[in-house]
C-alpha cells in the first residue's frame, strides 16, 4: 500500500512579526524514510513541521511533496496527516467516531467510513475498544487511536509532533519500537519532532539536528553522532568532549592546537591557518584512562566525579586547562584498576577519535 514521497523543503523560512523562527532552510526527505527533527526548544522544528503540514503559512520558498508544490495548498489537499503531541481526540465521541472524522468531514457516507476506521482500529491493535471513549484509555492506547485518525485518510507522508512526550518512561519505548515498526510496514514517510537525541537515533534514518531556526546537520544516526558537523551538534548529542581551543600548525591531516591557559593537543582534520579559533571533539566512549598520554592526544587531570552505571563507570576529570572532561569506561577496565575522586589520572584517546569542528556561531 506504499505511496510514499519525497518531501522538498527549498529555501523555506518562517517570520511570526519580526522573529525569524526558521531561516531560509533546504532539506530533502527521502520516499519512506523515517526522518527527526531534533533540537531544543524553540529552534523552529514544530513550526517547520506545521508548514509541511499547511497549519502554518511559509513566508519564504516551498515545499513539494513528490511532484506537488504544496505551499499554499490547505492541509487536506496535501497528502499529509499529523498527529498532534496532546492526540486532540474528541472526548464525547466514541473511538470509531474519532477515527472517522475526517472521512465524515470529506463527505463520506456513514456506513463507509465506519468501516474503514474499525480496519484502522485493527491495524492498531485496538478494534476490541472500538465503542470506548478516549478518557477510558490508557496513554498508550489513546496514542494508538490518534495514530489511526491520522492514519485514515492513507497520507503519503505522516507528521508527528512529540508524539511519545505525554508518555511514561516505560511506554515511551515501546511505543518507539511500535512507531518504527508502523513506518516499515505502511512505507510512507515520517517526520516526527523530538528534542530528544536518544528518540531520534532509536526511531530516524535521517536526523536533522536544528539550532536558532537552522539546520545544523542532516545525516544518518550514525553520521551524526561519530561526525558532528558542528560543535552545536557535538554538545547537543551529549556523546563528545567539546574543547576549545587555537590552531598552532598542521601536518598529515593532524591538526595541533592549544587549549587556552592548558596543554596542546592534537587532533583529526584539514590544515587550518594557525590562529584560528576552534573546537574539538572527542569521543566520551573512546578516552581510556590509566595510560599515559602520548603525542598530543590526552592528558593528565584530577577526578572531579564518579558515577557507576552498571556496564560503565562515568568519570568526570579536569586538567590542562579543561574542566569536566568526561570518559565513559566498561566496569571491567574501571575496576581492574580502580581510581577515587581526587586522584590525579591519565587520560588517552586516539587521533580519530578527536576531530576539528566549526566553532559553534553562539
Ligand atoms: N505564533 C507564533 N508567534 C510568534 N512566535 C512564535 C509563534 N510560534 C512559534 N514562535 C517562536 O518561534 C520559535 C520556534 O518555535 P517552534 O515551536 O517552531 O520551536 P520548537 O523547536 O518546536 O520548540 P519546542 O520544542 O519548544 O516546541 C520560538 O522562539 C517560538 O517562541
Amino acid at each position: 500500500m506504499s505511496k510514499a514521497v519525497e518531501i522538498d523543503i527549498a529555501s523555506v523560512s518562517k517570520i511570526y512579526g519580526k522573529f525569524t523562527a526558521v531561516d531560509a532552510i533546504s532539506l530533502k526527505i527521502p520516499a519512506g524514510s523515517y526522518c527527526c527533527l531534533l533540537g531544543p526548544s524553540g529552534c523552529g522544528k514544530t513550526s517547520t513541521l506545521r508548514m509541511i503540514a499547511g497549519h502554518e503559512t511559509v513566508s519564504r520558498g516551498d515545499i513539494a511533496l513528490g511532484q506537488t508544490v504544496v505551499t499554499d495548498l490547505p492541509p487536506a489537499k496535501r497528502g499529509t496527516a499529523m498527529m498532534f503531541q496532546s492526540y486532540a481526540l474528541f472526548p464525547h465521541l466514541d473511538l470509531v467516531d474519532n477515527v472517522a472524522f475526517s472521512l465524515k468531514m470529506q463527505g463520506v457516507p456513514k456506513e463507509q467510513r465506519r468501516a474503514k476506521a474499525i480496519d484502522m482500529l485493527r491495524l492498531m491493535q485496538m478494534d476490541a475498544y472500538a465503542g470506548r471513549h478516549p478518557a477510558q484509555l490508557s496513554g498508550g492506547q489513546q496514542q494508538r487511536v490518534a495514530l489511526a485518525r491520522a492514519l485514515i485518510t492513507d497520507p503519503e507522508a505522516l507528521l508527528l509532533d512529540e508524539p511519545l512526550s505525554a508518555l511514561d518512561p516505560f511506554l515511551k519505548v515501546r511505543m518507539r519500537a511500535e512507531l518504527k515498526k508502523l513506518q516499515k510496514s505502511l512505507g510512507i514517510t515520517f517526520v516526527h519532532v523530538t528534542h530528544s537525541q536518544e528518540e531520534a537515533m532509536a526511531l530516524a534514518d535521517l536526523i536533522v539536528v536544528m539550532d536558532n531556526g537552522r539546520i545544523e546537520q542532516a545525516a544518518t544516526p550514525r553520521e551524526v553522532f561519530e561526525r558532528p558537523s558542528t560543535s552545536f551538534v557535538a554538545r547537543f548529542m551529549g556523546d563528545h568532549n567539546v574543547i576549545p581551543g587555537k590552531v598552532a600548525g598542521a601536518e598529515d591531516g593532524r591538526v595541533s592546537f592549544d587549549v587556552i591557559g592548558g596543554g596542546s593537543f592534537q587532533a583529526s582534520g584539514a590544515p587550518l591557518e594557525a590562529g584560528s579559533d576552534i573546537d574539538v571533539a572527542v569521543r566520551i566512549d573512546r578516552v581510556r584512562i590509566g595510560e599515559s598520554p602520548i603525542n598530543g592526544l590526552g592528558f593528565s587531570g584530577i577526578v572531579s566525579n564518579l558515577e557507576y552505571r552498571g556496564p560503565s563507570v562515568k568519570l568526570t576529570i579536569d586538567g590542562a586547562g579543561i574542566s569536566d572532561f568526561t570518559a565513559i569506561v566498561s566496569d571491567t577496565a574501571f575496576f581492574s584498576t580502580p581510581v577515587d575522586v581526587g586522584d590525579a589520572v591519565p587520560v588517552h584517546w586516539d587521533a580519530e577519535d578527536a576531530i576539528v569542528l566549526a566553532r559553534a556561531n553562539s
